[in-house]
C-alpha cells in the first residue's frame, strides 16, 4: 500500500511523464550546435574556400576580415569551411592547424599569444602560464613553436574588436608580419567582427594587412530565416508538434530585428520550452509570443545589470511608485523618491536635471515609458511608466552589495519611505 504521501509524489511524476512530447533533441536549437548545411551561405562559403584553397597547393592564403551584424552566421560559417578544410588537407597531406580564439574572452595580447603557444603544448612540449611572463618572451615562444615544422596556421579571431578595443592593434601588427620572422610555417589570420566600425581603430598598416580579403554577411530575411528553422525544427522537434504558423512567425519576428537567426532560434527554442511547461500538446503561435516577451524581459534584464549606480536607485524610485499604484508619475514625482532613496544609502544625490537625463536613457533602453504629454495651460510633463516587473528588478538588485539594502524598503501612502 502507498502511504498518502507517496501517491501524491507518484502523480506529481505521471503527470510529466504522459503528456505529448515535444523535443526530439533539443542540443540543435542550440547556438555552439553545428548544422550539416548552412542555407543561404552558399556564397560566402564560396568565397572563403576559395580564398583558403591555395593551402592545398602549398601556398599561404591571404588575411581575411570577415563582418556582419550579429547572428548572420559568421562564426558557424567559418567553422564550418575550416573544419573542412582541416578534413581535406590531411587528405593532401599538408599539415594545417586550424587556432579558434573568441577574443571576448582571449582580450589581451599576451592572452592571444599564450593560447597559440598552448595550442601546440603536446606537440612542442611547452606551455606558458597564462599571466605573468614578459610577452616579448610569450612572443619568442610563439615563434618557435609555430617553427617546429613546416605547416600552415590559420587563427581565427573571432570577435576581434572586442580585442581591439581592449588592448589595441599591436597584437594585429605583429601576427600579421610573423611571417617574415619565421621559416618553416606559415601563418594566415581570419578576423571576425560584429562591429563594422572598428575598422576605424584599426592602423591603416594593420587594416590594409587583415583585409586582404573581405567578406560580408548580409542580415537573413524573413523567407532566408524560415528556411534555417524549417531545417533545424526538423531534427529538434517530434513530428507533428510544431503549429504550422510557428515557424514562419518566429522567422518574421527575428527579421524585424536585424535578420538575426540566433534570434530566431531562441524563439524557436524558447516557444518550444514554454509549451512543454505547459504540458500543450502542440507549440502554436500563442507561444511564440510568450517566447518573444520572455526574450525581451531577459535582454532587459541583462542591460539592468549594466547600468550605472544611480539610474539603478533612480530605477528603483519608479519601482517603489508602482508598487504603489502611482504610475504614471511624473519627474518630480520621480525624483523626490530617488533623493529618499539616496538619503537612505548615505549617498549624494545627483540633481533633477541629470535625473531626468537618466531618465531619458531609461526610455530609450525600453526599460521605462516616458512619454511626454500636454497639460493644457499647466504645460507640458513627462508620465513615466515601468516596462519590467518590479520583482525581477528586485531579484537583480539582491546580488549586488550596494543596492541589496533598497529591497528591504518599501513605500507608505503618502510617499513616505518604509524600512522594513
Ligand atoms: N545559414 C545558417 N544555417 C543554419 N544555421 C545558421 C545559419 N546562420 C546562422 N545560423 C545559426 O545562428 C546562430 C548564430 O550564428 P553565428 O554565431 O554564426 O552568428 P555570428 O554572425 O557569428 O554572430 P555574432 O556576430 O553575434 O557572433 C548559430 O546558432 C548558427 O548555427
Amino acid at each position: 500500500m502507498l502511504q498518502e504521501g507517496q501517491t501524491n509524489l507518484r502523480s506529481l511524476f505521471e503527470k510529466y511523464l504522459h503528456t505529448q512530447r515535444i523535443f526530439k533533441n533539443k542540443d540543435v536549437l542550440r547556438h555552439s550546435y553545428t548544422p550539416r548545411e548552412l542555407p543561404h551561405r552558399r556564397e560566402q562559403i564560396e568565397t572563403l574556400v576559395h580564398i583558403l584553397v591555395p593551402v592545398l597547393r602549398g601556398e599561404t592564403p591571404s588575411n581575411i576580415f570577415v563582418y556582419g551584424k550579429t547572428g548572420t552566421g559568421k562564426t558557424v560559417t567559418v567553422r564550418y569551411v575550416t573544419e573542412d578544410l582541416m578534413r581535406i588537407s590531411q587528405k593532401y597531406d599538408v599539415p594545417v592547424d586550424v587556432i579558434y580564439l573568441n577574443c571576448e574572452i582571449v582580450d589581451t595580447q599576451y592572452r592571444v599569444l599564450a593560447n597559440i603557444v598552448n595550442h601546440f603544448k603536446e606537440e612542442s612540449g611547452i606551455e606558458v602560464p597564462l599571466v605573468g611572463w614578459p610577452t616579448d618572451e610569450v612572443y619568442a615562444k610563439l615563434k618557435k613553436v609555430l617553427d617546429m615544422k613546416e605547416r600552415f596556421v590559420i587563427i581565427v579571431l573571432d570577435e576581434i574588436d572586442k580585442l581591439v578595443k581592449k588592448s589595441g592593434d599591436d597584437i594585429l601588427y605583429s601576427l600579421t608580419r610573423i611571417n617574415t620572422e619565421l621559416k618553416k610555417a606559415k601563418v594566415s589570420i581570419i578576423g571576425i567582427s560584429n562591429d563594422l566600425r572598428f575598422k576605424e581603430y584599426l592602423d591603416p598598416r594593420v587594416l590594409s594587412s587583415l583585409s586582404e580579403e573581405e567578406v560580408v554577411f548580409p542580415p537573413y530575411d524573413a523567407n532566408q530565416l524560415r528556411d534555417i528553422l524549417m531545417q533545424r525544427a526538423q531534427e529538434a522537434f517530434y513530428e507533428g508538434v510544431l503549429d504550422e504558423a510557428v515557424v514562419p512567425l518566429c522567422a518574421a519576428l527575428a527579421a524585424r530585428e536585424h535578420g538575426d537567426a540566433r534570434r530566431a532560434l531562441d524563439l524557436l527554442r524558447v516557444s518550444g520550452e514554454i509549451a512543454e511547461r505547459e504540458m500543450a500538446p502542440k507549440v502554436t503561435e500563442k507561444h511564440v509570443w510568450k517566447a518573444q516577451e520572455k526574450i525581451e524581459q531577459d535582454t532587459m534584464e541583462e542591460v539592468i545589470k549594466t547600468l550605472p549606480l544611480h539610474s539603478k536607485i533612480l530605477l528603483y524610485a519608479i519601482v517603489l511608485l508602482d508598487e504603489n499604484g502611482e504610475l504614471p508619475a511624473n519627474t518630480g514625482d520621480v525624483y523626490s523618491v530617488y533623493k529618499d532613496l539616496c538619503d537612505y544609502l548615505d549617498l549624494e544625490p545627483l540633481t533633477q536635471r541629470r535625473i531626468s537625463d537618466l531618465i531619458n536613457e531609461l526610455d530609450m533602453l525600453g526599460i521605462i515609458n516616458a512619454k511626454v504629454v500636454s497639460k493644457g495651460r499647466y504645460g507640458r510633463t513627462k508620465e513615466i511608466r515601468l516596462n519590467i516587473t518590479p520583482y525581477k528588478v528586485k531579484n537583480i538588485y539582491r546580488f549586488e552589495e550596494t543596492l541589496r539594502p533598497l529591497i528591504s524598503v518599501s513605500m507608505l501612502k503618502q510617499r513616505r519611505l518604509f524600512y522594513g
